[in-house]
């Protein structure tokens, strides 16, 4: 186990007893902590033609139940690279990673269908709703094939969209049609929430509502969350801050007082 184990704030040791999965543990210590995903030595190698692409060089991350996760790096620096596999659309090409004590590694392609659709929600740049559909409507077409999704008018107003949830994409902003994508993602009930630059498309003011959204999905769901970003100041976020640089870890830094999105500035 990593060193910085026993820093978590309170807050994290909360939410780990209200994790769903928390009863799977016998240990109750105000230390103890869930691991959802553990990786070990993660390396990736894109090959381009001649030319090999180390996007990963060997990164080894835990992540717990309930945590706020921010993984911040350089554009480069291999952050969805690891969040990609971490989620099951990509896998290393060297390395270990687990989902709770369920291999991604050893896992074929239908294991990892399986796997993103029962415990993974994803949140991209772009939000990627269908225009012919509302909001509910696309809420809904995912939760249709969950097996414990919530309401789709729930899920809109854990994200604060309940009142538009008849409009099309067309007649949404850019932060709504991305707080609907949100929406979407937690459908399923997710054990897992990752979130590729989900506001790196918004302006300050719009991008500080997403964050809260996603913020309060985290809190009360006490969903996994871990959110990709190039923009320290969304870091102040987190229960803790993952740094890549040139597809290695370079710090794990634990904030000891997390920062609402409101106080952000950027
Ligand atoms: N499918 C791919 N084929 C080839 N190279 C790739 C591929 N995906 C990523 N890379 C390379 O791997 C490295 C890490 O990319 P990655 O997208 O993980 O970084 P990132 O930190 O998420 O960057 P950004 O913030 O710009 O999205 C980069 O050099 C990138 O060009």
């Amino acid at each position: 186990m990593s060193s910085f184990r026993l820093n978590l704030p309170d807050h994290v040791q909360v939410m780990k007893a209200a994790d769903k999965s928390a009863g799977q543990s016998s240990d109750n210590s105000p230390t103890s902590r869930t691991a959802v995903f553990t990786a070990h030595g993660l390396t990736k190698v894109y090959r381009m033609g001649e030319v090999d692409v180390h996007a990963l060089r060997g990164v080894d991350v835990e992540m717990y139940a309930g945590e706020f996760v921010v993984i911040l790096g350089a554009s480069g620096s291999g952050k969805s690279t690891l969040l990609n596999i971490l989620g099951g659309l990509d896998v290393p090409t060297s390395g270990r990673v687990s989902f709770r004590d369920q291999s991604l590694t050893d896992a074929d392609e239908d294991d990892l269908t399986e796997y993103r659709r029962e415990h993974i929600g994803f949140v991209f740049q772009f939000y990627n709703l269908i225009a012919s559909l509302t909001a509910k409507e696309n809420v809904a077409l995912v939760a249709d094939i969950a097996k414990d999704p919530l309401e789709p008018e729930e899920a809109l107003r854990k994200v604060g969209l309940y009142d538009r949830r008849d409009h099309y994409p067309s007649q949404l902003s850019g932060g709504e049609q991305q707080r609907v994508a949100i929406a979407r993602a937690i459908g399923k009930r997710p054990d897992v929430l990752l979130c590729d630059e989900p506001t790196g498309a918004l302006d300050v003011k719009t991008g500080v509502i997403v964050l809260e959204a996603i913020a309060r999905i985290n809190q009360d769901l006490g969903t996994l969350t871990a959110v990709i970003t190039h923009n320290a100041a969304i870091a102040e976020m987190a229960d803790r801050v993952i740094s890549l640089s040139d597809g290695r870890v370079a710090e794990i830094h634990v904030n000891q007082n997390r920062k609402e999105a409101k106080e952000l500035v950027w």
